[in-house]
């Protein structure tokens, strides 16, 4: 990291969290390419409210080449730092502000480092598009049970051999290493087939790129340019649902690169079954090829990827039980996982402070509520029937028998603890049964947990293993 340790006094968050992110910058995008485009840019403001991380380059023209080039990766890691960053936007400031905003730094870095025709130059003909980052890479993806499928389809695909499968189709919910996949895909192949043509970009940018394009009536380009890729690799295809015209170019994008069997990759938040919006001849295409999903880490994936990290960090001494913690508790995806673990460590490092639990506790109070388990009726209906051997449709049925009526009262007792969910709502749930029979279940269970130590043992039970 920069020094830190001179800057730390009387930092905001946001402005620690800034000196992470450059800091993970440089590490993914090379020194040259760093000081060249990102080391002059400054943080202009947060919102808050709206999540939206303002920069301020020195020109016009840097604004808009690193909004053009760089936007997925200070995307990713402002997200990676702060979660809650929703956009980061780029905007050319005057020369005073800049001055002023660009203090410690020489004033040669106001202007780029490196000219244009140096940075087309330095990067290989093989990487238009958006450049790969180095660290996603096989050897930094852990494999468990929820990956597996993809991570063997892409290390089958990227040693590039007879095309099997044409195109390989990955999707998961958002934060789960698909893009990570994608980029080592893409390095291992390139160093394999050192010529190849190898294009990686999202698929808002491929509508950016087509429609720039159009405007600027030279779509013949766009197209070659496109078409005579080795290996095509497409992101988030979801984003051009709806969009006709780029959706027609991308079918015909697709077809040339199937039928000249060059490869094609590309990746979803869901199945092709669950694209609304995007045309069938496009959905039909994806099913020729391999379906493979990306599902959510379980613990022992997420301990993993948490060791897996920190071999990448040094100097972060981070003790097994907050390890273990945060595997437990950030749960909604890897992305998440790997920005708190990111936080903690940036957060210790700035603040001169020991990484144990009550740390981390403190720094995470966000995420960690955000984070806790969000428990559903339908989840309490199935743990209770199971408890009591009861079948699940008895918690809707109008039978009233002990056997079935007491597990019912128990489960809408816990689904007034255990969720949001209003009175009637939760009646609902039960066989449309009125608000007031709730009122009555919670107070009678309220009841017998105080005189019946079996039941208050069964309701603890539950209790805990609903909250997992
Ligand atoms: N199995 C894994 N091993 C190591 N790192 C992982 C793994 N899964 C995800 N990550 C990390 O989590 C972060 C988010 O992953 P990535 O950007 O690939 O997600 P994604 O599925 O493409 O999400 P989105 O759909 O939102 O783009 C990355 O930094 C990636 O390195």
């Amino acid at each position: 990291m920069e020094a830190i340790d001179d800057v730390a006094a009387g930092m905001s968050p946001v402005e620690a969290a800034w000196i992470a992110v450059r800091d993970m910058l440089r590490r993914s995008l090379g020194a040259r390419t760093f000081d060249g485009w990102l080391k002059p840019l400054g943080l202009d403001g947060f919102d808050d409210d709206s999540g939206v991380v303002t920069l301020a380059a020195p020109s016009d023209f840097m604004a808009s080449w690193v909004a053009t080039h760089f936007a997925d990766q200070l995307r990713a890691s402002w997200r990676a730092v702060l979660p809650h960053v929703t956009e980061v936007r780029v905007a050319a400031r005057s020369e005073s502000v800049r001055l002023a905003s660009f203090g410690a730094d020489s004033p040669s870095a106001i202007e780029p480092t490196v000219p244009v025709a140096v940075v087309e130059a330095a990067a290989p003909l093989a990487m238009i598009g958006t450049p790969l980052e180095a660290r996603y890479t096989f050897d930094s993806f852990v494999v468990g049970k929820a990956n597996e499928v993809a991570y063997n389809a892409a290390r089958t695909l990227a040693l590039g051999g007879p095309v099997t499968f044409n195109p390989l189709f990955l999707h998961g919910g958002t934060g789960l290493g698909k893009t990570h996949l994608m980029h080592a895909i893409g390095q291992d192949y390139l160093a394999r087939h050192p010529d190849a043509r190898v294009i990686y970009m999202s698929a808002e940018k491929f509508m950016f790129e087509f429609v720039s394009a159009m405007r600027a009536k030279d779509t013949l380009t766009f197209k070659a340019r496109l078409r005579s890729a080795d290996l095509l690799m497409i992101d988030d295809v979801q984003f051009i649902a709806g969009k006709d015209s780029t959706q027609e170019e991308f079918f015909h994008t697709m077809n040339e690169i199937i039928s000249a069997g060059r490869r094609l990759i590309i990746t979803a938040d869901r199945s092709p079954q669950d694209l609304e919006g995007i045309e069938s001849r496009i959905l039909s295409r994806l099913g020729w090829g391999l379906v493979a999903d990306v599902n959510p880490a379980d613990f022992e994936l997420r301990l993993n990827i948490i060791d897996k990290k920190l071999e990448g960090m040094t100097g972060a001494t981070v003790p097994a039980d907050v390890a273990m913690f945060l595997a437990k508790r950030i749960s909604a995806n890897v992305r998440e996982l790997e920005g708190a673990l990111n936080r903690v460590v940036a957060y210790a490092t700035l603040l001169g402070r020991t990484i144990d639990m009550d740390f981390a506790q403190e720094t995470l109070a966000d995420l960690l509520r955000a984070n806790q388990r969000r428990i559903t009726i339908e989840e309490i209906q199935r743990r209770v029937s199971d408890h009591y051997r009861i079948r699940q449709t008895e918690m809707s049925s109008a039978r009233r028998a002990r056997e079935v009526a007491r597990p019912r009262q128990v489960a809408m007792y816990l689904s007034k603890q255990l969720t949001p969910r209003s009175l009637p709502e939760i009646g609902r749930r039960f066989g449309g049964r009125d608000h007031t029979t709730v009122i009555h279940a919670v107070k009678q269970i309220e009841k017998l947990r105080a005189q019946d130590a079996e039941l208050d043992a069964d309701v603890r039970l539950l209790i805990r293993q609903l909250e997992g």
